[in-house]
């Protein structure tokens, strides 16, 4: 059976930091949403992070007919998901709880809509186990804030169908965004395992009082951070070897991966590491709320996409390359 390609409704199960962002998206891409979380106060809260968002998306450019007004939240599961086009699960991290929940998203879904997850790492074999229709379900794993960043890592299950993995990145492609298959079922995907490594030895360089959160932030947002909105680490590192290129880099530098400059596995989690992570960054919030903080993040984060792409674009190349 082929998968729906063309959508003009989203659902969207679970509305906290991530299921707000994939409305904001849907929206400003001119779909009806129709939403569902179990908190009470949670359409409220969805609508409220939505209006936080607006302004970002219109300096983006809304889509024709896209609206606030166009989403809507209901009360049950089968309603959320019943007539929709695309379904994406943004529920808490548990799999048990993902469990239970894509069992009943998948037996009241159309069999021809496809069911992405958010889940930053856990499996899709295990989590849709229960499902029906399986082979149209997938994990769609976004990054905060989704209505603006691009990337989407597309990860199938051992029942996901290949068809699938293509329909759903014909979805989010339409959403705007940049899929990247990930091939093989691994826990954590690609990029959380690099986040998590660079944020394992944060936590240790706070831990044994070499940096506050403050230094660190600061040495990766004036250094890496800048260079990584538009080249990763592999070519960066190319250029680091001069005209010998690579693999000059390898024989240099290489061998350094053998010192102990990093710790690897994960620091105990003291209340006094805890308290110095919350502290440090409770100092560098100052007075501001944390919805300031967003609009200055996607103030600053439009105005990098704009200069990535016009400086690509000057080099011939596309936004995407
Ligand atoms: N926060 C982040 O930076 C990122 C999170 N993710 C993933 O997105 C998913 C959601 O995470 P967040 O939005 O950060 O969490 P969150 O805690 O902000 O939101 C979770 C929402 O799910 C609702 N919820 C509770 N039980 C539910 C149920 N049985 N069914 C549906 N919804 C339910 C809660 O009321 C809450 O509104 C997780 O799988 C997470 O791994 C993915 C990328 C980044
Ligand atoms: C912390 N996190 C693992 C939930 C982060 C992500 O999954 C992606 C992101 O936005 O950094």
């Amino acid at each position: 059976m082929p998968f729906i390609t063309k959508i003009k409704t989203f659902a969207a199960l679970g509305s906290g930091v991530i299921g707000s962002g994939w409305v904001a998206r849907a929206l400003a891409h001119g779909l009806d949403v129709i939403a569902w979380d179990p908190a009470p106060g949670a359409e409220q809260a969805l609508r409220k992070r939505i209006a936080n968002a607006w302004p970002a998306l219109e300096k983006q450019g809304l889509a024709p007919g896209a609206a606030q007004d166009r989403l809507t939240f209901v009360a049950t599961i089968e309603e959320c998901v019943r007539d929709a086009d695309f379904i994406q699960e943004s529920a808490p991290e548990r799999l048990d709880l993902k469990l239970d929940l894509h069992a009943k998203i998948s037996a009241a879904a159309r069999p021809d809509a496809i069911i992405g997850s958010s889940t930053s790492g856990l499996l899709p074999s295990e989590f849709y186990e229960s499902s029906t229709h399986p082979e149209r379900c997938v994990v769609g794993h976004p990054f905060n804030p989704v209505y603006l960043l691009p990337l989407v890592e597309i990860v199938g299950g051992k029942r996901t169908a290949p068809e699938a993995i293509e329909a759903a990145k014909t979805i989010y492609t339409a959403l705007g965004m940049r899929p990247l298959h990930v091939r093989k079922e691994v826990p954590g995907f690609i990029a959380d395992r690099l986040l998590e490594a660079l944020w394992r030895e944060a936590l240790h360089l706070v831990n044994d009082g070499v940096a506050t959160t403050g230094e660190i932030d600061d040495a990766i947002r004036f250094g890496a951070g800048l260079r990584w909105s538009f080249m990763g680490t592999f070519l960066t590192y190319t250029l680091a070897g001069g005209d010998a290129g690579m693999r000059h880099f390898m024989s240099q530098f290489g061998p350094a991966l053998k010192l102990p400059w990093t710790y690897l596995p994960a620091p105990e989690l003291t209340d006094k590491l805890i308290d110095d992570v919350v502290d440090g960054t409770a100092e560098q919030q100052g007075e501001r709320s944390i919805a300031a903080l967003e609009r200055y993040r996607d103030d600053t984060l439009l105005a990098v996409l704009d200069a990535v792409k016009t400086s690509k674009a000057n080099h011939g190349m596309a936004f995407g390359d």
